[in-house]
């Protein structure tokens, strides 16, 4: 951890930026008339790395984390925002310019087995980039391969090899080898170690953080393994459903994280000192689908520390939860169309012993203590439901429960030291902060 440390001061110290992305957005498809809405897989993020420093991006599978280090590396144009590396905006250029610039700006893919093409030898998958690039002469190229075969560990004699031949790690260095061959500044390293066993991760790793060193690399590395990205990331940004939730140095969100998503994936990490304190947040649901989002928070429908309308001081933390919970079923039956019923009752998980929406109600409400004028809400959106119009009963439990989690989108504040920053509306002085409302809420649960 020492290492870890180090490297920081280090980073902290140069503290040049290398990359400013400005309300970056990435969104497929849609557009036309008859055009499903499109998947807002990076919706509006804003971030900085430095120059020589990795940042880690982790967060739950399909959250946008390769579509947006993919859109850093010009694999996929961007909707709107900005990139600005080295201070040009990347996003504009197009012809020569985007060429050369390519150059600067690789990525390592999680899958080495299918990310190389098994007809060439490996000699010729390293070498492709510099040949398309026109790079130097012929036998100045061969002569960077053999060079680059022995920075990622592997042997001259491999140059004639083919990628079967090799063991995943193998394969892997050879994508790293690849990725370096025009000598980047900047590497997108998609859960480079992922499909990997663990003895041969820790190489990798290794590999990784020697080769920043000695060619001075700033890398974004992907990541679902937290303790992974602990270990070798200077800074750390949490994304949930497109956007980033929190960034901030790594030991700042490890040990002081201030969103409820960041707390809330941190605290299903068993920990190493069971006498720090820790509270375990089960998360209701799944995530929404990005091509229909909440329009408030992207994490209000499963938030720990959601904030209540006012109004309604009188119901039980219990009472409240079980409405939440109502509110996700009807929202998904406003989903889906009567043919994919029985699916998604199979996707549910928890729900999905619900055949209707009376069982429902008594199953979630039953043994609670529901004031009168919240039962009046839920029997008239049950009602709805029946009479089939489930997009009805969720616009009127919309009305009556949602608060500003809901309704807006939150700021990205400021939440401590080097330049610790989260998404949520209970950092605005008016609301009560995050901890004692998910401590009050766990330890009730
Ligand atoms: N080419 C595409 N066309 C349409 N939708 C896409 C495309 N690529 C990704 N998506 C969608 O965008 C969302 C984000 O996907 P992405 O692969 O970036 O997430 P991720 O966090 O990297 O997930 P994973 O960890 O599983 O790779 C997902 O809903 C995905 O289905």
């Amino acid at each position: 951890m020492s290492g870890d440390l180090q490297r920081t001061d280090q980073v902290a110290e140069s503290g040049e930026t290398l990359i400013e992305v400005e309300n970056l957005k990435k969104y497929y498809g849609g557009g036309g008339v008859f055009a499903n809405p499109s998947v807002k897989a990076v919706d509006g993020v804003s971030f900085s790395i430095k120059r020589g420093e990795t940042l880690g991006l982790v967060g739950e599978s399909g959250c946008g984390k390769s579509t947006l280090g993919r859109t850093l590396v010009r694999l996929e144009e961007a909707t709107e925002g900005t990139i600005s590396f080295d201070g040009t905006d990347i996003t504009t250029l197009s012809g020569e310019d985007l060429k050369d610039w390519r150059r600067n700006a690789q990525m390592v893919f999680q899958d080495p087995e299918s990310s190389l093409n098994d007809r060439m030898t490996v000699g010729e998958i390293i070498r492709e980039p510099l040949d398309a690039h026109d790079w130097k002469t012929k036998t100045e190229r061969q002569e960077r391969v053999l060079d680059l075969l022995t920075s990622v560990g592997l042997r001259e004699e491999h140059y004639y090899r083919y990628p079967h031949q090799f063991s995943g790690g193998q394969r892997q260095r050879v994508g790293i080898a690849r990725a370096l061959a025009l000598e980047p500044e900047f590497l997108v390293l998609d859960e480079p170690v992922s499909a990997l066993d663990v003895s041969v991760q820790a190489k990798i790793i290794t590999l990784l953080e020697d080769l920043q060193e000695e060619f001075d690399l700033t890398y974004l590395f992907i990541a679902h393994d937290l303790a992974v990205v602990r270990h070798i990331c200077d800074r750390v940004a949490v994304m949930y459903l497109g956007k980033i939730m929190e960034i901030s140095d790594t030991e700042a969100v490890y040990e002081n994280a201030q969103n409820p998503y960041t707390q809330s994936l941190l605290s299903a990490i068993p920990r190493p000192d069971p006498s720090t304190s820790s509270h375990r947040i089960t998360l209701p649901g799944t995530p929404p689908s990005p091509r229909d989002p909440p329009t408030g928070c992207q994490f209000s429908t499963r938030c720990p520390a959601k904030i209540r309308p006012e109004g309604y001081d009188h119901v039980g933390e219990e009472t409240w939860d079980a409405i939440e919970r109502f509110r996700e079923v009807v929202r998904e039956r406003s989903r889906m169309s009567l043919g994919t019923v029985d699916r998604l009752k199979r996707q549910l998980g928890t729900f999905s012993a619900y055949d209707d929406i009376d069982e429902t109600v008594a199953d979630l409400f039953g043994d609670l203590e529901v004031p009168a004028d919240v039962r009046e809400e839920i029997d008239a959106a049950a009602e709805l439901v029946k009479d089939g119009r489930p997009a009805d009963a969720r616009d009127h439990l919309g009305e009556a429960f949602n608060g500003v989690c809901d309704l807006q989108r939150p700021d990205f504040h400021p939440v401590g030291e080097h330049e610790h920053m989260s998404y949520c509306h209970r950092h605005d002085a008016e609301y009560e902060d995050v901890e004692p409302v998910i401590s009050r809420r766990t330890s009730d649960s």
